[in-house]
């Protein structure tokens, strides 16, 4: 069976992103969170996102490589974070998660952060404190930086539906 695709836009993700924003604004400890840890890559940009309407100015890193385009590995970190401790009073940001495998991994690291995603699968649910959309476990999410506008032929020129 192939894939079955949820198409994010820019503009859903920016969106998605603020929803969040808004969540994480009411659950912000006393004085705000002492900062962000993004898990990169695709924990950067919803970072950004957040980060701008939190008004944080202190956005960490985090680096797992798990995954080969579609393929899952071994997860390793490639780069720890730096400055925040075990966790406890920063916000922890990753775009989805999915088998929870670098979420279990990022856990470990910084036990005590807030850990929230944008998208997240049955399975890598229970390893976050808080997402905003769940899509089921056999899709994969396309993000705006996997795609890119392409030439569809119209229906008229495709073959006849039967
Ligand atoms: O719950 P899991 O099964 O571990 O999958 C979720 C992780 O997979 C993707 O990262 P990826 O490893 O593709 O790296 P990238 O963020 O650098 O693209 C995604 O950004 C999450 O970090
Ligand atoms: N882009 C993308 N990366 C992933 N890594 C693990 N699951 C996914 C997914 O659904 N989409
Ligand atoms: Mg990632």
């Amino acid at each position: 069976m192939p894939p079955r695709y949820y198409t994010v836009t820019w503009d859903q993700l920016h969106r998605d992103s603020k929803a969040l924003a808004w969540r994480l604004s009411e659950t912000a400890p006393a004085g705000g969170w002492l900062g962000i840890v993004a898990i990169t890559r695709g924990g950067l940009i919803p970072a950004g996102i957040i980060a701008r309407e939190l008004d944080c100015r202190v956005v960490e890193t985090v680096s797992v490589i798990t995954y080969d385009e579609e393929k899952r590995g071994e997860p390793r970190i490639a780069k720890s974070p730096v400055a925040a401790g075990d966790g406890a009073g920063w916000l922890l940001l990753d775009d989805l998660v999915d088998t929870g495998t670098t979420a279990r991994l990022v856990r470990g690291l910084l036990p005590h952060a807030h850990f929230a995603t944008i998208y997240a699968k049955p399975a890598g649910r229970p390893v976050v404190d808080e997402f905003v959309t769940e899509v089921s476990q056999d899709t994969w999410i396309l993000f705006p930086w996997d795609t890119e506008p392409q030439f569809i032929a119209p229906i008229a020129r495709s073959a006849p539906v039967k």
